[in-house]
């Protein structure tokens, strides 16, 4: 069996540049006794944001329908569930839980040894959810029920329309007697103070009562005890953060993505595969200047399908 010590700080270092971090690393202190060093926004109100996630070469995350792809390869994977367990918590849109139904645990990293007193994080996971229609037969509640992984949250939006209220508490019902716990967050997207020209246009896009409001979602889960938090997709998630991210520029403290890590795999899946960037304006996004947010992705046709060598671009 081979021990994932020796491998895992030299390719974290490397993917997070951690020791820059290592002021703000703290220890979990949410309701798990495992307590992981993590790293941790600047901005107490706020956990430090991954964004991550994996695309085609023509910027693809899924195929036509929605269909999952292998787009990591073994490599790529093995450093996507090393992120997981960096994470205090670890968060998909409702649109890939009922799509993909995940696990978004840490299965593809080297078994431990027997007497290895090491074990791996798990982060928590996080369903965005507004109105509540998460499975409650999903691998993530399975996962919990058999104590193989953590207690899943639903974050959503109660809804305006009293007529909605008597279906949103049935359901509620039914994920809370399933295992989850329920994560109010008030405010929708789009009601957020608008303060720029570009959050003017990004406010337009995304004004969708159904989508929870991301600064909202972020202090409600810091408030929980989240100090860490690795947003997977999919693409209207996505899409909400990159949004986020190009309304911040320029303001450090309304920022909500401190680093981007994208996993790009050597292939096109074409026009009618599943984008994220319908509606984004043609800005930057503003990240963390001290996190290590592009990559350069080397591949050729060894490396294709059999794992992509990962490593971090010069400054
Ligand atoms: N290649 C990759 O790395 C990944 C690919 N995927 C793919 O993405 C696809 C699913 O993407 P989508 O259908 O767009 O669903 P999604 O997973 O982005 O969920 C979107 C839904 O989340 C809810 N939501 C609440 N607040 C929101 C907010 N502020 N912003 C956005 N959504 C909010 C809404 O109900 C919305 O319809 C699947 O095909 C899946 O396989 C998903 C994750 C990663
Ligand atoms: N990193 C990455 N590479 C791919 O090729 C993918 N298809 C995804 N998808 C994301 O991972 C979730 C599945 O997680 P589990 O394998 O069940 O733990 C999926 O729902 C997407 O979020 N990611």
């Amino acid at each position: 069996m081979v021990d994932a010590r020796p491998i895992a700080p030299e390719i974290l270092t490397n993917l997070f540049s951690l020791q820059k971090h290592k002021s703000s690393l703290s220890i979990f202190a949410g309701d798990d006794s495992v307590n992981i060093p993590t790293p941790a926004s600047p901005e107490s109100s706020r956990p430090y944001v991954t964004l991550t996630f994996a695309q085609s070469l023509d910027g693809k995350i899924a195929g036509k329908d929605g269909l999952q792809l292998a787009l990591s390869g073994k490599e790529s994977l093995v450093m996507t569930h090393w992120m997981r367990t960096m994470h205090d918590a670890i968060m998909v849109g409702i649109g890939t839980a009922l799509n993909d139904d995940p696990q978004l645990n840490t299965r593809h990293l080297p078994q431990l040894s027997a007497g290895s007193a090491y074990r791996y994080h798990l982060p928590r996971p996080v369903i965005l959810d507004s109105s509540l229609r998460f499975s409650p037969s999903s691998k993530l509640l399975k996962n919990f029920k058999e104590d193989k992984g953590r207690r899943p949250w639903v974050v959503c939006s109660p809804p305006q329309n009293e007529s909605d209220l008597v279906v949103w508490n049935e359901r509620r019902q039914a994920l809370e007697s399933a295992g989850a716990k329920i994560v109010e967050v008030h405010g929708s997207q789009g009601s957020r103070f608008v303060t720029s020209v570009v959050t003017i246009i990004t406010s337009k896009i995304f004004d969708s009562p159904g989508h929870v409001s991301i600064p909202a979602l972020l202090s409600s889960l810091r408030e929980l005890g989240i100090r860490s938090l690795m947003v997977e997709g999919g693409a209207r998630v996505i899409r909400s953060f990159l949004a986020e991210a190009q309304s911040s520029i320029g303001n450090d403290k309304s920022r909500s993505v401190d680093a981007v890590i994208v996993t790009t795999a050597p292939l096109f899946v074409g026009a009618d595969g599943v984008g994220y960037e319908s509606g984004l304006s043609s800005s930057e996004v503003s990240l963390d200047a001290s996190s290590p947010h592009v990559f350069n992705l080397i591949f050729g046709p060894e490396t294709c399908r059999k794992g992509l060598k990962v490593t971090a671009l010069p400054d």
